[in-house]
């Protein structure tokens, strides 16, 4: 049984999450998700949604076996109690594998980091939560 993460902030579903979690949970059996708090979230706009709406929309995906809410300070102790063998990142996450491979060994986390593929976007969808929201504001203010 082959035990996969993945890990976002998944702030308004689209075709892009789909596509990130579905590579994800093909390279394993088993895929958990780590929601992250919104708190944490600081390398772009707070998101929209709370914590507790974007896991339970996570949750819910097929593809998806459970959504768990990010810890607030450590982001290692999840992957602790999920014990993963795979890490999979989005494919423009800005994590650096090398780093986080490090992290995990001197954590004593035993588990392989992959990332997932690009996927191009139809010209009728919008795969961008940012894009999402400049649509509204465009279109609905
Ligand atoms: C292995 C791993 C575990 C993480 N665990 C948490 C966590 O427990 N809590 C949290 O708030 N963020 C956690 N994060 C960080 C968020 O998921 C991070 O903000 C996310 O990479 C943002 O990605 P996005 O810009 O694609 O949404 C984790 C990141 C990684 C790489
Ligand atoms: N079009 C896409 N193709 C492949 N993966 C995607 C795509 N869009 C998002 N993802 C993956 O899903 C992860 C989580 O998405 P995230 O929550 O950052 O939303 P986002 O739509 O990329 O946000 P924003 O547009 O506001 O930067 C991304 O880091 C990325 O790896």
């Amino acid at each position: 049984m082959t035990t996969v993460v993945a890990q976002g902030t998944f702030d308004i579903l689209h075709p892009g999450h789909v596509h990130y979690l579905s590579d994800a949970a093909a390279m394993g059996d088993q895929l958990h998700v780590i929601v992250a708090r919104g708190g944490n979230v600081t390398h772009k706009p707070k998101p929209v949604l709370s914590d507790g709406q974007r896991r339970r929309m996570v949750d819910a995906l097929d593809v998806v076996d459970e959504a768990h809410l990010g810890h607030p300070e450590d982001i290692f102790v999840p992957i602790e109690r999920i014990d993963p063998d795979v890490i999979v990142l989005g494919y423009d996450q800005h994590h650096d594998e090398e780093r986080l491979r490090t992290a995990l060994q001197s954590r004593g986390i035993d588990c392989r980091v992959e990332r997932a593929s690009a996927r191009d976007t139809p010209a009728d969808e919008l795969a961008s939560t940012g894009r999402i929201i400049d649509r509204i504001v465009e279109r609905r203010c």
